[in-house]
């Protein structure tokens, strides 16, 4: 566990967690939507930077500064997807990594006072990554998305309740395809909260789509 959060802490952390990047605003600027995101009650916040027009080098570094530094002061946990050593350069809370990036163990290994969030799958996937280390799992799709191009198929909120009843008490995460019309299932499944990007990014009013979520997760 990372020495920032209590695995509670983390828990609640992960109840609204917002997952978001440039290409995800529609044109928007990524500070504003977070700090509407966060007016609206969101409780963690992950910089994934992918898909059409992702920035990259100092144009990225320079974002995510100002976004780490924005989490920091309103204490939201700031976490980055993928690039290990931009959550370095930009000492983040965290990292998120999937099946197709570096292996769990080893990342545990060399960030030991990060929170490591591991994405899985199916039940096999989630041992494993409990196994190696990881302070959280986030579990999808859950229901079709468009946002990641490259997701696994669906897997619906049943995967939650599978990996629960095989043991796995790790906080837990739904991703994919998540709005106000299901997140409650999730929750019912065994998430302990709800990562969403388009439901919030995209919104006409990211504040206002933060507050109905936040509202119907009883926060
Ligand atoms: C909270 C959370 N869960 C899952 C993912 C997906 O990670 P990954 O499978 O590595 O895919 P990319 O996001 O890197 O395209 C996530 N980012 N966050
Ligand atoms: C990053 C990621 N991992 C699995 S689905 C997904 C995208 C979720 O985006 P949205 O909330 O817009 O469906
Ligand atoms: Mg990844």
């Amino acid at each position: 566990m990372s020495a920032m959060l209590s695995a509670e802490e983390l828990r609640k952390a992960l109840r609204l967690y917002l997952v978001m990047g440039s290409p995800n605003c529609g044109g928007g600027d990524p500070y504003e939507v977070l700090e509407a995101a966060i007016d609206g009650g969101i409780t963690m916040f992950q910089l994934r930077e992918k898909g059409p027009g992702a920035l990259q080098g100092p144009e990225l570094l320079a974002l995510g500064a100002r976004l780490r530094r924005l989490c920091a002061q309103r204490g939201i946990p700031f976490i980055v997807n993928d690039d290990e050593r931009l959550a370095l350069e930009l000492e983040a809370d965290g990292l998120h990594i999937g099946q197709e990036d570096a292996p769990a163990a080893a990342v545990r290994e060399r960030l030991p006072k990060m929170i490591v969030g591991v994405s899985a799958h199916d039940l096999g996937e989630a041992q494993s990554a409990l196994a190696e280390g990881a302070d959280y799992l986030g579990v999808g799709p859950q229901y079709a998305t468009r946002t990641k191009l490259d997701a696994r198929e669906v897997q619906g909120p049943a995967v939650l309740a599978r990996m629960r009843a095989g043991g796995i008490h790790l906080p837990l995460v739904g991703i994919g395809g998540i709005d106000a019309t299901n997140a409650g299932a999730v929750i019912r499944a065994g998430a302990d909260g709800v990562a969403v990007v388009s439901a919030i990014a995209s919104a006409r009013s990211p504040r206002e789509a933060a507050a109905a979520l936040r509202a119907l997760l009883l926060l």
